[in-house]
């Protein structure tokens, strides 16, 4: 009886908006309605038959072989649902993040009729192919969703009651889709709450190979849930929250945007527990939680602790590294990284220049790690990022109640809290010029005074600068303090942009080689390799990681990778084989900062205007993108 009433209700809305060109609101849900337009935007007819061939066999055996980690990582689930698929009569289904369908297996009749609409394996259901359905939805949405009957887009999709549920990575991005499929004539009351908790299942075993041996904190206001898929799991790389599942999210109310821009002191009142100890802390929000560290893997700097120096144990052979690699040098850089540490201990401040992603803070970290203050904190400050109006307070401390909104215990400020070991000054020549006289009279006389008074605290920290500014050309401007410069200018290192390596093809095997791959094992073919050397790379070495890690993540263990293997967006016609940016799809024109310029319009047109998503395909930070498109404001 509901469904019939349900499927009225769907046949008027679709007189109304496919032939009335009117919104039926209250008949369908505004997800289906959204995606109905997105459809009728993209030109899909909704009378029309959808042709939808699988590919041919080879084709989908090298499709299953290139996702074969995604496949192995869901088999339980897979397995665990299809016994209830098959007694329901329904079909569990498993795409790529493209919702190409890999694997289709449940109840054998059904899984006929679905082959006779295209749900099979080797066809693909986003919704640009297939038009509104539960897979291309989610995949458009980014979260779960349920499409009955006539909900879908095409007529023939009728037949199906579909409900899907895509699988994220710890840095939020999408790894495919599972999806349950049945009759839509049965109600299927269950089958999304299902779905997600397999996935809960899913993203957790993916985030404990992604992380395995770092320092993941979990949280969770039920302790009795800690240690299961319900609990939320966290990564802090120094003070910046890396990565996250979607539990750890919603208890501290982010969405994945944030993660690499959110410190541990934005979001939790306390202190971490030690590792191997269970403690409830206080979240920002006023939330109680449990947390748990696991034993003896410390990587993380906060307030108050000392980074361990043990690097965490190499990755289980599984389905691994979604981890940042281990860094890498040429003998240059080494030899120069060396002096520098020599300067660092002689308390001769280091100033590092370079584009984005050229590795300033990578070096940073690598010289906090080499020097004698190996065992002490390193405290990253990033000046661009902290809000301008709390940028006082949380370098310089302040007293309980010093101003509105100040912490009502008070704060030490980052600069006491690098006492005794590194303070790195991340885009220092973003700090805005009323602070700059305050930090060179912390620099000179080695003493904080906290906002709303206090005594001075003696502060001794050996200081690490980086900017990707000409420093040189803003103090010229007036934009910078002269004197501050030359206090923090004491010894330069230039980070040459990645396009300006002595030898491109080196430092893409050597990337390739500290990301995992002979643990993995998996080879980069000349080709590939003198394909990437030849790229331009305007985000540098953070964009060529990326790329060779979606590389290491797609790839078959034990295979040669070769050009084809190139993921998505990243291939280009061999004629187009010198275009400048690595995200072009056709030629483009002009000088670097014309490139650069089309870069970001295609990358941000391509994630319809979404910043975070456009500065992770740009291997940008997202200050960075928002930085250049300001500039761009101004004429720059
Ligand atoms: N020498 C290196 N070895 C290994 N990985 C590196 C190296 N340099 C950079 N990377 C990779 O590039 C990423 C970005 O590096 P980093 O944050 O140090 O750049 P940056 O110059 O500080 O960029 P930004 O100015 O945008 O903050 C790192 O997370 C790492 O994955």
């Amino acid at each position: 009886m509901r469904h019939n009433v349900m499927s009225e209700s769907i046949d008027t809305a679709r007189r109304r908006f496919f032939d009335d060109g009117a919104a039926p609101r209250g008949l369908v849900s505004d997800t289906i309605l959204a995606s109905w337009r997105r459809c009728l935007e993209q030109g899909l007819v909704a009378s029309a038959r959808p042709s939808l061939m699988p590919v041919e066999r080879r084709a989908l055996g090298e499709m299953q072989e290139r996702h074969e980690a995604l496949r192995r990582l869901c088999r339980p689930e897979l397995e665990a649902l299809y016994a209830s698929a098959n007694q329901a009569g329904s079909i569990v289904v498993l795409t790529a993040p493209d919702g190409f369908i890999l694997d289709a297996l449940g109840d054998p009749d059904f899984l006929d009729k679905a082959a006779r609409v295209s749900l099979r394996p080797g066809v693909p259901w986003s919704e640009q192919s297939t038009g509104t359905n539960a897979i291309g939805t989610a995949l458009v949405e980014r979260r779960s969703v349920e499409v009955r009957g006539a909900e879908h887009y095409y007529a023939p999709h009728r037949v199906l009651s579909c409900s899907a549920s895509p699988i994220f990575d710890p840095q939020g991005r999408v790894v495919g889709v599972l999806d349950l499929s049945g009759h839509a004539s049965v109600h299927h009351l269950h089958a999304l709450g299902m779905v997600q908790l397999a996935v809960e299942q899913i993203e957790h075993r993916l985030f404990e190979c992604a992380f395995d041996g770092a320092d993941i904190v979990r949280i969770q206001p039920d302790p009795a849930l800690i240690g299961t898929a319900r609990e939320g799991m966290l990564v802090f790389e120094g003070h910046r929250l890396a990565a996250a599942n979607r539990h750890a999210l919603r208890l501290l109310g982010l969405d994945w945007s944030e993660l690499g821009k959110r410190r541990y002191d934005e979001l939790f009142a306390s202190a971490l527990p030690v590792p191997g100890s269970v403690a409830s802390m206080r979240c920002q929000t006023g939330d109680m939680v449990h947390a748990r560290r696991d034993p003896q893997r410390s990587r993380i700097v906060v307030p108050g602790t000392v980074r361990s120096p043990r690097e965490p144990s190499p990755p289980k052979q599984a389905i691994r590294p979604l981890r940042a690699p281990a860094t890498v040098f040429d003998a240059q850089l080494d030899a120069a990284i060396e002096r520098q540490v020599r300067l660092l201990d002689a308390d001769i401040t280091v100033l590092l220049q370079g584009e984005t992603g050229t590795g300033k803070e990578v070096v940073a970290r690598e010289l906090h790690r080499r020097s004698s203050r190996a065992d002490a904190p390193f405290v990253a400050v990033n000046c661009a990022s902290l809000p301008e109006a709390l940028i006082e307070s949380e370098l310089f401390g302040h007293l309980p109640g010093a101003f509105t909104g100040a912490r009502r215990e008070g704060a030490p400020g980052l600069l006491r809290e690098a006492h005794g070991g590194v303070l790195f000054l991340d885009e220092l020549g973003d700090m805005p010029l009323s602070l700059q006289s305050r930090l060179l009279r912390v620099l000179q006389e080695r003493e904080v005074t906290p906002l709303g008074g206090g005594r001075a605290h003696a502060i001794d920290v050996r200081v690490i600068a980086a900017t990707h500014r000409q420093l040189q050309q803003s103090v010229d401007r007036g934009e910078f303090r002269a004197d501050l410069y030359f206090r923090v200018a004491q010894s330069v290192l230039h980070l040459p942009p990645l396009r300006e390596h002595p030898d491109v093809a080196d430092t893409v095997r050597r990337l390739w080689a500290a990301l995992g791959a002979e643990q993995v094992p998996m080879r980069l073919a000349p080709d590939l390799v003198r394909e990437l050397a030849a790229r331009r790379w305007p985000g540098n070495v953070r964009e060529l990681v990326g790329v060779l890690r979606s590389l290491m993540a797609l790839g078959t263990v034990g295979a040669t990778l070769t050009v084809d293997d190139l993921p998505d967006g990243w291939r280009r016609p061999a004629a187009d084989a010198s275009a400048s940016s690595a995200f072009t799809a056709g030629p483009v024109a002009g000088n670097l900062h014309d490139l650069e310029a089309q870069a970001i319009d295609q990358v941000l047109a391509a994630c319809r205007g979404n910043m975070a998503a456009a500065a992770r395909k740009l291997g940008i930070s997202r200050s960075t993108l928002y930085r250049r498109l300001e500039a761009r404001q101004r004429g720059e």
